[in-house]
């Protein structure tokens, strides 16, 4: 829709001017420094950051009817900057101006409903959201694309030049970073740290076809972050991992988007996240949270994160009831499924617990859990989801077996609704559907296949034909008439069809 064609009541704002005042504050000391240099520790007492508007109050100046009415208004624009999460340019990144804005068309990922049968099966009502259906086919574009518009804005403003972009990956961050970074080339290069051997072909393909430097190391992810901690500590690189605060603020468009699909009724809705380095989790509570406050959704939704048993430091973290007790422990992780969460020592755990805390408190009420799943539940349950029309990627899987984990628990109950965040595209983790398909999983992942849910390919070659068409060398007429008679035979046979009266 042309701007001239917006009521005039809500023209004004549909394309949003800069303002705010962003700080970094550090989680652990509430020190404060300015956003003109990109940090990512507290300079003083080397704890994780977190942005703040220091001016948030000044958007409880629109009633919740005006937010709502222009974020639903905004989404008819055709404006490429508020087209992707900078439609909630006022809660992401204020003081980005619109022509600094990165789209790549991230963000506005189906929210779709799982159907009768499966919704039986999995014992509650549930929707996906596809996040794999993002630019790089998974939800960390929504962080790059904040990351980077933020970046490109210091380019523009004179304040950086020649930035080499840095990260650690299982894989999705790396894919996206990578392509953000060779959009805005030559102002910035990136070069991305894989863990060797635990990044899946496709993943791996990504930043090479995107021309980033690819290095693969010893070791996990784990391993992989503390080499690139060490790099951005030491040398002048920009960390594109959510250790970088403006990844969180892009990631929680997430939680804005589901609030307008669900017509800003959150309530009895139950948001299950897998937690890898945490930097997801902590963005859906600190988006709710800023809605809340602003009064555009009124009820928070309960959250629950999701740990495989390979990797479940959050899980076993919040195992302990007593707060004052609580002690976080990295874990060493074991092969997963669920790779892109393979992570035993998440950077943004002292902003989960810090958000946690203030989640439950505005919640009135415990509204945060974390459940555990084992690797055969998230594969069982993964390609159950995909049986029933939908694209999950294991970590989609893991979320579902989570959601059954917690209708088990009590942590969830029938009356509520659950979403599940297919964090990426199936397509990605396709090894290990060809694992279960196979039966080829190495013992460590400890899955089994269950035969009902193990497809192969048949190949159709009846043995009767001398000729059959091959690349380059088609048959004659006749050879080819009976070859289609014969194949077709077989066909119909192995698929028990009766023939036409
Ligand atoms: N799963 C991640 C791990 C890094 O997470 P980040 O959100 O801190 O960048 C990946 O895809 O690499």
């Amino acid at each position: 829709m042309k701007l001239q064609d917006f009521p005039q009541e809500i023209r004004g704002s549909i394309l949003p001017k800069p303002g705010g005042k962003i700080i970094y504050r550090c989680l652990s000391c509430n020190e404060e420094f300015g956003i003109e240099k990109l940090l990512y520790t507290c300079p003083s007492c080397g704890q994780v950051l977190l942005l703040h508007d220091m001016e948030f109050d000044r958007l409880k100046q629109r009633t919740p009817e005006e937010w709502r009415k222009i974020l639903d208004y905004r989404k008819m624009s055709n404006e490429p900057a508020v087209s992707g999460i900078y439609r909630y340019h006022e809660f992401i990144g204020p003081i980005v101006p619109l022509d600094c804005v990165v789209y790549l068309g991230e963000g506005h990922t189906p929210l779709v409903e799982a159907g009768k049968q499966l919704q039986e099966k999995a014992g509650g009502r549930f929707f996906y959201k596809n996040d794999g259906q993002n630019p790089s086919a998974s939800f960390k574009d929504r962080g790059m694309a904040s990351a980077l518009s933020y970046i490109n804005f210091l380019i523009k403003s004179g304040l950086v030049k020649d930035v080499l972009a840095v990260c650690a990956s299982t894989g999705d961050t790396s894919a996206s970073a990578a392509l953000y970074a060779s959009y805005l080339q030559p102002d910035i290069k990136s070069a991305v740290l894989l863990p060797h051997g635990k990044v899946t072909p496709q993943q791996l393909g990504q930043p090479l076809g995107a021309g980033a430097q690819v290095f693969e190391i010893p070791g996990v992810f784990d391993d992989c972050m503390k080499v690139v901690e060490a790099l951005a500590e030491n040398y002048n690189v920009a960390l594109l991992n959510s250790k970088n605060a403006w990844r969180i603020l892009g990631q929680e468009s997430y939680s804005y988007e589901l609030a307008q699909d669900f017509d800003y009724d959150m309530s009895s809705k139950v948001i299950f996240v897998p937690i890898g380095n945490a930097g997801n989790i902590t963005a859906i509570m600190s988006g709710f949270l800023k809605f809340y406050r602003c009064g555009i959704i009124d009820a928070l939704p309960k959250v629950v994160g999701v740990q495989s048993h390979h990797a479940d430091p959050v899980y076993k973290y919040y195992l302990e009831p007593d707060e004052d007790k609580r002690k976080f422990v990295p874990v060493t992780v074991e092969p997963s499924v669920a790779q892109a969460a393979m992570i035993g020592n998440p950077v943004s755990m002292p902003r989960v617990i810090s958000l946690v805390r203030d989640y439950n408190e505005q919640s009135g009420k415990k509204n945060v859990f974390v459940v555990q799943v084992t690797e055969q539940e998230i594969m069982d349950w993964q390609l159950t989801a995909n049986r029933f029309g939908h694209v999950a990627c294991t970590q989609g899987g893991e979320c579902l077996a989570g959601m059954t984990a917690a209708l088990k628990q009590g942590v969830m109950d029938s009356s509520e609704t659950a979403v599940l965040d297919s964090t990426a595209h199936a397509l990605k983790f396709s090894g290990f559907q060809e694992m279960y398909f196979d039966d080829a999983f190495p013992p460590e992942f400890g899955v089994t296949p269950k035969p009902e849910l193990q497809n192969r390919p048949v190949l159709v070659r009846p043995a009767d034909l001398e000729k059959v068409p091959a690349p380059g060398k088609p048959l004659e007429r006749e050879e080819f008439e009976r070859f289609v008679e014969r194949t077709s035979q077989d066909i119909a046979e192995k698929l028990n069809l009766s023939p036409r009266e």
